[in-house]
Formats: C-alpha cells, sequence, structure tokens
C-alpha cells in the first residue's frame, strides 16, 4: 500500500507574503491544522496553527505575515512510499503530518496520522478478508476459539465435517459433541504450544487434527484447529497395502508353482514370470525377460494365435529344449476389458506323471497276474476272459458263444484272419465241460495227401515205411473232446465226404483198419471264406456245410471294434512285457490315435505282432508313433489302406496259398526221408496215387535222384 493512496491532497497552499489572517481562515476553510508555504511551487516550508497561536498569544497581529513562523526543516516523504516508511518516517521525526512530493518534488499532499490509521486499518480489512476466503477456501476444516472456547472463526468445510450448524458453533456444544476436540484446544490454549498432530475420528471419517494456539500481543488468546479429511488417503493406503500384499501373494504363487508361468501384457510383453520359465529356458534372472517380447524368448509358444484368443486354450503339446511340454493359456479380463495373457507351460510334471503312471502300469501288471493266478488256482477261470473288449458287438458274440458252448451242436465260426476264432474256439470247448481235448486241424496247412492220415490216423503196418505201433489220427484225439477244424473252407472235397460220414456215423476207420473206430467228438470249425459261396461254386459240401453251420459265430473284424484298441494294446503290453522281461509303460496318444486310423487287415494278430515289435524297438517306457511300422507312421500308407478296405485282400490269400504250398512241399520231403525215397511207399503214406505224387515233386521242383535219407 502506498503513500499517494492515502494522502490528503486538499492541502493549504501559502506564501511567504501570506497573513496571519489568511493563514488563519485557510485554515478553517479547509479543517487543516497545517499549510505548506510555497514558492512557484516548490516547498519552502509549513506553518502549523499552534505557531500562529503562540504568535497571536505574544501579541502578534492577524495581519502580521508569517515567515517568521514558517518551519523550514520539514518531514517530507515520497508519494510512492510504502506507509510502512511514511509511518517509520513521521514517527522518527515525531511529527503529526508530513508533506507528501511527486516526483519533480513537488507538493501532492498532506500525510497526517489520521491517514496513517485509516491506510491501515484498510490493509489490516483486507488482510482479514484475504484470511477469510483463505480459510474458507481451504479444503482443511478450520475453527478457531478464543480462550474460552468461543469460536471466534470457523469455514464451511468444518461444519460440514462436524455435521453442524452455524448456531451450534457454542462452546458447550462443541465440547459436548467433540470432547476430545474441546480438550486439545483447552490444551492448546493452556500450554500455549502446538499439540501434536491426533489422529481422530469423527463420524467414520479418520482426521488429522492439528491444535495451534493463537497469540496476541504475547500473550495466548486463544486456538486453533485444523482438521484434515484423511479418509480417502487411507482407503488408498489401504488398497495399496492390499495391492502389495497381492503383489507378495502372486509372486510366491507363481514361485510355488512347479511349472513355468508367464504374464503377458496385450502386446506380449512379459510382465511376470517365475522361476519355472528361467529353469525352462536356462535363464539367470527374471530381469533379463521382463518387458520382453514373449515370443522372442520362447519362440514354440505359439504367441501370436494366444494373444488374439479371448477364450482359454487347453493342453497344446509343443516341445522345448527337446523337452515334451503342455501349453496352457488363458486371457486375463480387468472390468470386460482383456489386459493380459498367462500361459502355463506344464513340462516338470510330465515327467513326474509317466513316472507315477508307469509305477501304476507295473502295479496293474502285478495284479493282473496274481488275479490270474487266483482264478487258475481256484479253476474258477472263465475260459473267455482271454478274449479282451468292452466292445458290445464282441461281448454279444463272447455272450453267444457262452451259451453255444453248452449244447452238443456243431458250430461254425466265421471271421478274417487273426480275429480270434481259435481264441473263442478254445473257450466253447473249455466252456462246455467235455473232458477229452481241443484238438486243432489247420485244413489250409496240410497236403490234401496227408490229411486223411492226419484227420484218421493208421494201423501198425498200414503201408511201407509206416510208423510201428501205427499212429492215431486228430478224430481220435479228439474223443470226448472238440475238434476244432480252422480254414475248413481249404478241406478238399474228398476229405469232406469222409468228414461228413464220421459226423453222421460217429465212426470211422483209420488207414488199414479193419475194423470202425467209434468216437464223440464236436466239431468246431472256423472260415475266412464265404462258404456259403463255396457250395454254389461246388467247391464245398453242401451237406456238410449244413452239418457244421448248425451254430454261427461271426467275429467283427478290428477295424469295427476299433474301441478296443487301447484295452487290447494294455494287455499285449502287459503279455510282452512279461514274456520279453521289459517294463514298457503303455503306448503313447498319439500311437493310439494312428492305431485307430489304420484297417488291420490282419486284425488282432497284426496288432499283437505290431505292438512286439515296437517294444523290441522302444528303448523308453513308452512307445511312440516311431516305434511302429512305416505303413501305420505314412499318412499315404493310411489312405491307401482306406481304399483298400473293402477290397478282398489279395495279397493275405497269396501269402496263405504260398504258406500252403510250403507246408505240402515239407510234408513230401518229410514222407519221402521217411520211405527212405521210394516214391510208391511215400504216395502210399502221403495216402495220394503215385501220379499225384509225381505231379507235386515236380511242382515244388523235389529233385528226383535227392538222398531223402540225409534229409532232416
Ligand atoms: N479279443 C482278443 N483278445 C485278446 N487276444 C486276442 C483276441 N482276439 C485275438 N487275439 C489274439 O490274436 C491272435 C490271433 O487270434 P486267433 O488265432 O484266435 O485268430 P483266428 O481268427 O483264429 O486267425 P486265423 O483265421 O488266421 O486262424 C492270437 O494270439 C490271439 O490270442
Amino acid at each position: 500500500m502506498k503513500v499517494k493512496n492515502f494522502t490528503t491532497v486538499n492541502y493549504v497552499q501559502l506564501s511567504l507574503d501570506s497573513t496571519i489572517r489568511e493563514a488563519l481562515s485557510a485554515f478553517l476553510h479547509h479543517q487543516v491544522d497545517m499549510g505548506c508555504v510555497t514558492d512557484q511551487d516548490q516547498l519552502l516550508g509549513i506553518v502549523h496553527k499552534y505557531s500562529i497561536y503562540r504568535a497571536l498569544l505574544n501579541q502578534s497581529s492577524l495581519d502580521d505575515g508569517i515567515e517568521p513562523l514558517m518551519k523550514t526543516r520539514v518531514i517530507t516523504i515520497h508519494k510512492d512510499q510504502t506507509l510502512y516508511e511514511a509511518r517509520d518516517k513521521m514517527m522518527e521525526g515525531n511529527v503529526s503530518q508530513a508533506v507528501v512530493l511527486d516526483h519533480q518534488e513537488k507538493i501532492f499532499g498532506i500525510m497526517s496520522k489520521s491517514d496513517l490509521v485509516t491506510s491501515h486499518m484498510t490493509a489490516l480489512e483486507h488482510t482479514i478478508n484475504r484470511m477469510t476466503s483463505l480459510i474458507e477456501n481451504l479444503q482443511e476444516s478450520v475453527i478457531s476459539v478464543d480462550s474460552s472456547l468461543n469460536v471466534t472463526a470457523y469455514n464451511q468445510t468444518a461444519l460440514k465435517l462436524l455435521k453442524i450448524e452455524k448456531q451450534d458453533l457454542q462452546p458447550e456444544h462443541i465440547i459436548r459433541l467433540f470432547p476430545e476436540l474441546g480438550k486439545r484446544l483447552s490444551e492448546a490454549i493452556r500450554k500455549g504450544t502446538i499439540i501434536d498432530a491426533k489422529r481422530m475420528t469423527i463420524y467414520n471419517q479418520t482426521v488429522i487434527a492439528s491444535f495451534i494456539p493463537i497469540r496476541e500481543l504475547n500473550r495466548v488468546s486463544g486456538a486453533m484447529v485444523v482438521l484434515r479429511d484423511v479418509t480417502s488417503y487411507e482407503k488408498i493406503a489401504d488398497e495399496l497395502e492390499t495391492t502389495t500384499h497381492l503383489k507378495q501373494l502372486l509372486d510366491s504363487a507363481l514361485e510355488l508353482a512347479y511349472d513355468a508361468v508367464i504374464i503377458t501384457d496385450n502386446h506380449g510383453k512379459i510382465t511376470r514370470t517365475n522361476r519355472g520359465f528361467l529353469n525352462l529356458y536356462q535363464i539367470q534372472t527374471k530381469e533379463e525377460v521382463m518387458g520382453e517380447p514373449l515370443s522372442a524368448i520362447a519362440p514354440e509358444i505359439h504367441t501370436n494365435q494366444t494373444l488374439k484368443n479371448k477364450e482359454k486354450v487347453e493342453g497344446e503339446l509343443i516341445e522345448i529344449n527337446r523337452k515334451k511340454c503342455i501349453a496352457t493359456s488363458m486371457p486375463i479380463y480387468q472390468n470386460g476389458q482383456k489386459i493380459g495373457t498367462i500361459f502355463k507351460i506344464i513340462f516338470q510334471q510330465l515327467d513326474t506323471w509317466r513316472d507315477i503312471l508307469l509305477h501304476m502300469e507295473k502295479l496293474e501288471s502285478e495284479v493282473s497276474f496274481y488275479r490270474k493266478e487266483l482264478m487258475r488256482m481256484s479253476k474258477k477261470s472263465n475260459p473267455f476272459t482271454p478274449i479282451i473288449t468292452s466292445n458290445d458287438q464282441m461281448n454279444k458274440v463272447k455272450d453267444e458263444a457262452m451259451i453255444a458252448s453248452k449244447s452238443f451242436s456243431n458250430i461254425l465260426i466265421t471271421g478274417e484272419s487273426g480275429t480270434g476264432k481259435e481264441l473263442f474256439a478254445e473257450g466253447i470247448h473249455h466252456h462246455s465241460g467235455r473232458k477229452g481235448s481241443f484238438i486243432k486241424v489247420n485244413c489250409a496247412a496240410i497236403p490234401e495227401e496227408l490229411l486223411e492220415s492226419e484227420f484218421f490216423g493208421y494201423v501198425d503196418g498200414a503201408f511201407t515205411g509206416a510208423k510201428k505201433g501205427g499212429k492215431p489220427g486228430k478224430f481220435e484225439l479228439a474223443h470226448k473232446g472238440t475238434l476244432f477244424l480252422d480254414e475248413i473252407g481249404d478241406m478238399p472235397l474228398t476229405l469232406q465226404t469222409k468228414l461228413l460220414r464220421v459226423l453222421q456215423e460217429q465212426e470211422f476207420e483209420k488207414i488199414g483198419a479193419t475194423q470202425p473206430t467209434k468216437v464223440d467228438v464236436r466239431i468246431l470249425a472256423a472260415t475266412n471264406k464265404d462258404l456259403a459261396k463255396l457250395v454254389r461254386n461246388g467247391d464245398f459240401r453242401e451237406d456238410l456245410f449244413y452239418r457244421i453251420h448248425v451254430i454261427r459265430l461271426k467275429i467283427p473284424p478290428l477295424r469295427e471294434h476299433l474301441d478296443d484298441i487301447p484295452l487290447l494294446c494294455k494287455h499285449f503290453i502287459t503279455k510282452i512285457n512279461a514274456k520279453t522281461n521289459k517294463t514298457i509303460a503303455g503306448v503313447s496318444p498319439d500311437v493310439i490315435q494312428k492305431f485307430e486310423q489304420y484297417h488291420w487287415p490282419g486284425n488282432i494278430r497284426e496288432l499283437e505282432n505290431v505292438l512286439e515289435r515296437a517294444v523290441h524297438f522302444c528303448p523308453s517306457n513308452w512307445i511312440e508313433p516311431h516305434h511302429l511300422p512305416d505303413e501305420l507312421n505314412l499318412l499315404e500308407a493310411n489312405q491307401d489302406s482306406h481304399k483298400k478296405r473293402d477290397q478282398p485282400d489279395f495279397d493275405l490269400a497269396d501269402k496263405r496259398k504260398k504258406s500252403v504250398h510250403s507246408s505240402e512241399k515239407q510234408a513230401i520231403l518229410k514222407a519221402l526221408k521217411e520211405c527212405g525215397g521210394n516214391r510208391t511207399r511215400t504216395a502210399q503214406l502221403l495216402g495220394v496215387s503215385r501220379t499225384t505224387l509225381y505231379k507235386k515233386l515236380k511242382q515244388y521242383n523235389i529233385q528226383q535222384t535227392l538222398d531223402f535219407t540225409s534229409l532232416s
């Protein structure tokens, strides 16, 4: 505040010629106590009313000049000086008025003590206004009281916080409603020192209260309290604490996880990970990967696709550092917005799981061994147990076989090669309760010439070279038991006639015998050929067909009960393990998948062979696709195979033919050896004419000059 704002510009101007009268009348007129004597606007001095009073008392006349009364040592102040400077100067000069000059040292006006007071009052008022608006606009609540706790100032925030009205600002009211406030304010007044900030609760709001004494003229005249509402800060602090806690919890959880866990933002950059991940990638510290794109650190994890996914992606099989891993990813959402992705890579458990599975498999195979032993020992074994299946169709055939086994009827079992016809036949025999043996004859493997002697046997001396004491035929061996005629479709017509006779008459004649032999034999026949068609073509006797076709069991090919594959694999691996002393745990899911895609022309026998071969080639615990033969691995092969599915198996027929021929040749060579190379006796032994024998010798390229005695 400047002097010029409070200067009285309406001052009395006198000259050296002015009289006392003129001066007094000007004073009266302007109601001032003094006048400035000037000469050409320059201040010469001042004349004060008291100097005039003193002169008049000393007999001066009103018409005397004022010059002798003029005071030339005048206290002047500059119009741009502050009020404080003016005050100091006037106090220093001990004057109640000072002349205010402008820049040209001309008189601007007079500053009196009353001007000073007015100016200070105005300044004070300004200050009070500023203070009031400051307090009013403070976010804190402020209440000031005098020494009797009467409220002297407050702001609206305080009324709001304390939930009171202006009229409630009474000392009793404050003490009653807020005793803590009253107590502390009194304390601040009594001690005259600031009381340490206190945390208080006012209507569920947490406040920090500061109590400050108010001093006036070196004595404490009251106190004020400043209340800062920190509820929201406390909430934030609580949240921060919870967040920190959660962060620590998450970190510990991540570290505890046995798997590798990585959290990325929406750009695929790593924001969090754990030791499992660092171990998997042989990285030393987390700092090396934080903020880096996951795709750069772990290219095996399919981040690109996964980051776009809005759903959980489960169980993707990947390989990291030659370790098989299962990758799972899940998007992270916050308020409906995707904010990142969490990846979990299971790698350590896989080994553990495998070990556990292996252990379980071992235990299972032990259990199955003991179970079998128990069944065998208690003679309660179900003869159909070896037929492993969980397939409805197969179980139906099993049930039919079980029922059929108790009847006396002959049974024809049909089905492709390797489907388990013999297994069924054995089951039927054992379940039938027949006391005699189960005798199997493969009609396709015995040369036509030998069939008769094989079936009916011969008596001592039946023909030259015949075994001493004769030889029992299969019929005789199967007496009171079961004769299983495998590949009956390949039985020559001549023998079919003889067989029919036996079936009709229950008796037959051994070669060279004069008496018939009575037998009680149950016939089970099997074929993979269409017998009805053979009948139509005249290759199979119709009457025999009906004799053996009393009950028919049709066994489905493996490709029609692929659901049995896992069970069969388990069964065969246990069997092969026991046979080979290996500890293969099982086959991998990939292998099962391949098995389920293959068409299995050789049926269950082929599956068993494939597994046996795989077990040999498998150095680890699990059979993987690369342990399988090429045909199961090549897609093309599979496709081809699918194409072939409905076509007749020419290959197999060819193989079978070759096998028949080879057996026939072996039988002829054996007979030739037994007869010392004698063709006639050999023909007799084989039950064929000499012509047929020669034809066969030619067909199989058997040297006539060969030394048959040296044949083994
Ligand atoms: N359901 C099955 N459960 C367990 N093993 C089976 C099953 N079916 C077949 N096998 C096995 O498969 C192999 C072939 O079976 P089997 O000899 O009974 O077939 P097949 O139909 O008589 O064959 P083929 O017509 O060539 O004589 C055998 O080792 C047998 O034990």
